[in-house]
């Protein structure tokens, strides 16, 4: 499957000095094999072709599979990213395939960064099982296997390791795991692959981290950050994720109590931050995508220590599509309408602009809640293909035919900046994301998450 080099090279257990495995990863004697080729493993196993000359991508999904190599970028969003596919794919350093055991069997390096999602509160390590399963098929003495994917603390040691132990003819010490994660945000992937920031690697043993490091320092410009160990280096990922998550769900209850007060939250966030002891978040419709919303159950749920603010503050957050719906039956209520009676714009599917994601997006949560309620909902997406089935998608330029009592911007799709508030007949327009200032002109009610009755005047 790989291209045959002289000779493979394994960068675990010193069969090579540290100072030949840069040169061998760069001449292409380290086969690489990516399990996962979504939004963040297609741009990861692009950079890998283009250090190591020599990278399988694998993915299940065929459709990927052949548009990558047909050299055509399966992923949107993403700067650059389908220019440099094009070239890897076109001289041979990447090839894509569905063959997960045959990509394994050539590869000494095996990297997955499959999906690890959470069902009912609890971490879901199903695809990443499978993944591991194909590593196992083809696991080598001397190959290192690097999970990118973010999983709960003790995977890697006590999962992924004694998986492959279990399904493969390897004993322990024989081949290397880390934990290697991706601190890479859609729309802006590729830049941060190659090293936005210092890459975390640690391992289940010594061996295992410095084989990571002598990886990592050949793909990424930035520094290589080892930890102690894999739970270290997992622990790093999902507190950075958890850290985000408590600090939103802080922003979003400042922004309540700034309702009460009358202020503006933005300019007092914006002025607070003004000094480096204070880093508020910004508050909104509600905190979606398949990461930020999921890690804090990869604590909550695998640890036996209590997690009471981990807990308080995905019950803020989860709650916060509820809080806007309510903010525009609070408009509604003031025209003696009812929710059940009105024609409702939901403006951004996608959890985040830009992004063609809507795992646990508020757009979404939001418009169920208005169509359990009665409400006839449109939805808007510019990169998003919604189709639910009780949510008629329209495009951004058919809303002005529309007659519309509300509109509500969850998502701030930079498409939305160019609508011409002017041609709706007063809708109440209630803004989850603080966009919406080029309305306050034109539409009779511009109701803000975070901003007060007072500051509005
Ligand atoms: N999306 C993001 O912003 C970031 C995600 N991550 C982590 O990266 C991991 C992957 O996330 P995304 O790339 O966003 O997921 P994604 O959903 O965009 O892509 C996952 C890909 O894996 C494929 N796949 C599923 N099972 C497979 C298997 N057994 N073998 C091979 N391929 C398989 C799917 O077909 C899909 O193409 C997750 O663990 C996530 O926590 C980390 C940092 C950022
Ligand atoms: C700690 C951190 O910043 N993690 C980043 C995050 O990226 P992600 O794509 O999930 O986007 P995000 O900006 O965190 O937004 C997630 C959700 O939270 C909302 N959000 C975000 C920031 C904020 O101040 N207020 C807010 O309401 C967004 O609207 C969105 O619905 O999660 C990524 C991940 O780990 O998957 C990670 O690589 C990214 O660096």
């Amino acid at each position: 499957m790989h291209q045959e080099p002289e000779s493979s090279v394994s960068l675990y257990g010193g069969s090579s000095p540290a100072a030949g495995q840069d040169t061998a990863i760069r001449a292409g004697q380290v086969p690489v094999t990516v399990y996962g080729l979504g939004k963040m493993g297609l741009p990861l196993a692009t950079v890998l072709a283009e250090v190591t000359g020599n990278t399988i991508g694998v993915d299940v999904d065929p459709s990927v599979v052949g548009a990558v190599n047909d050299g055509d970028c399966p992923v949107t969003g993403e700067p650059g990213l389908p220019d440099v596919l094009r070239t890897v794919v076109a001289d041979g350093s990447l090839v894509a395939t569905t063959e997960g055991d045959a990509a394994a069997d050539s590869a000494t390096v095996h990297v997955v960064i499959v999906p690890t999602l959470v069902e009912d509160g609890s971490p879901d390590l199903t695809t990443l099982r499978a993944a591991v399963s194909a590593v196992a098929s083809g696991l080598d003495p001397g190959d290192l296997v690097c999970i990118e994917s973010t999983v709960p603390p003790g995977t890697c040691d006590g999962v992924v390791l004694q998986q492959l132990i279990a399904e493969s003819d390897c004993e322990r010490g024989e081949f290397g795991v880390a934990f290697c994660p991706e601190r890479t945000a859609s729309g802006r992937a590729l830049r941060d692959v190659r090293g936005a920031y210092p890459k975390v690697v640690g391992g289940v043993d010594d061996e295992s981290t410095q084989a990571a490091e002598a990886l990592y320092d050949v793909v990424t410009d930035n520094e290589v950050h080892t930890v102690g160990d894999a739970t270290t280096a997992e622990c790093v990922k999902i507190f950075e994720g958890v850290y985000r998550d408590v600090n939103i769900a802080l922003a979003n209850e400042l922004a309540t109590l700034a309702e009460e007060l009358g202020i503006d939250v933005f300019e007092a966030i914006e002025t607070a931050n003004a000094q480096p002891y204070c880093d508020l978040h910004r508050p909104g419709s509600g905190v979606g995508g398949h990461c930020i919303p999921y890690y804090p159950y990869f604590l909550i749920d695998t640890c036996d220590t209590g997690t009471p603010l981990l807990r308080r503050a995905r019950r803020i957050n989860d709650a916060m599509p509820a809080y806007t719906v309510g903010k525009l039956c609070e408009g509604l209520g003031e025209r003696g309408l009812a929710l059940s009676d009105a024609t409702v714009a939901v403006l951004g599917f996608a959890y985040r602009p830009g992004v063609d994601e809507t795992r646990e997006s508020p757009g979404v949560a939001i418009a169920s809640l208005l169509r359990d309620a009665g409400a006839a909902v449109v939805g808007v997406d510019p990169v998003v293909d919604l189709d639910t089935a009780d949510v008629r998608s329209v495009p951004i330029e058919d809303l002005t035919g529309m007659d519309l009592d509300a509109l509500i911007l969850a998502t701030a799709h930079e498409e939305f900046d160019d609508i011409d508030w002017s041609v709706f007949e007063s809708p109440i327009l209630v803004d989850g994301r603080n966009a919406l200032d080029d309305a306050a002109g034109v539409a009779d009610a511009v109701m803000t998450i975070g901003i007060g009755e007072r500051a509005r005047d």
